[in-house]
């Protein structure tokens, strides 16, 4: 049977006392890419922060890499972060330190304290997203497209089950979109992560088809037997 890596159940989204979305049942699989759409202010946000613990969840279950996401607490959020990767278009890296040194300060926050295993994992990740060389460039030499790929990069160091990215390629021209895109589908492909993709970007998604669900009218929509 597949790994469910989300598993949501009959669950109310709230923004403070609105309603976001209701009954909101949604089951994503380990390796599967699904894309998150729907108009500006329909709750696609409002979905990714609860499933990474940002909002809470009153109403409902979800289940998220493991964590009951109902019961989670200020103490216990930490955890289930470690186990998801957050990737935002409006990333920055922090500017006074190459994209090694980027990197090594996440593993650090995180309690890495091991040089060798740091210098390792850090080697790992930016060999995964085609920037190994790129190591010790500081932020301002690299391009959009590069400080999207640390980003994802970032986002790979706990080696997570789960990539939630938020409009991922909202910033980029489409040629470099295009690599983004081929890099989280070989992520999810290759390395059994799942990825849930918020985007505006219908360009995007007729070119590189994938599960669709659609937040509309306070409702999540599984699109998925439109597009297979
Ligand atoms: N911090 C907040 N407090 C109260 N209401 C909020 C908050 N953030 C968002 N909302 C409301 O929740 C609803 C859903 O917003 P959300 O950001 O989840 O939509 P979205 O689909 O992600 O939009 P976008 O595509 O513009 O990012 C909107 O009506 C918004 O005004």
């Amino acid at each position: 049977m597949a790994e469910s890596i989300i598993d949501i159940r009959n669950a109310n989204i709230y923004q403070g006392d609105n309603l976001i979305l209701q009954d909101v049942n949604l089951t994503v699989n380990k390796g599967e890419f699904v894309y998150l759409v729907g108009k500006t202010g329909t709750g696609k946000s409002s979905l990714l922060k609860t499933l990474y613990g940002e909002l809470p969840l009153k109403e409902g279950q979800a289940t998220v890499v493991g964590y009951d996401i109902k019961t989670l607490t200020w103490k216990t959020v930490p955890y289930l972060r470690r186990n998801m990767g957050v990737v935002f278009q409006d990333f920055q890296l922090l500017t006074d330190r190459n994209v090694n040194d980027n990197l090594k300060f996440v593993l650090k926050a995180i309690g890495w304290k091991d040089e060798k295993l740091m210098n390792e994992k850090i080697a790992d990740v930016l060999d995964k997203v085609g920037l190994r060389s790129k190591g010790f460039k500081m932020p301002y030499e690299m391009s959009g497209g590069e400080q999207q790929r640390v980003d994802i990069a970032r986002a790979l160091l706990n080696s997570p089950k789960l990539i939630l990215a938020d409009e991922p390629t909202g910033n980029l021209d489409p040629e470099t979109s295009d690599e983004i895109m081929n890099l989280l589908i070989h992520i999810a492909k290759d390395y059994g992560t799942a990825v849930v993709m918020a985007t505006h970007d219908y360009i995007v998604i007729q070119k590189f088809p994938a599960r669709m669900v659609k937040t509309e009218s306070g409702r999540v929509y599984d699109n998925a037997t439109i597009l297979h």
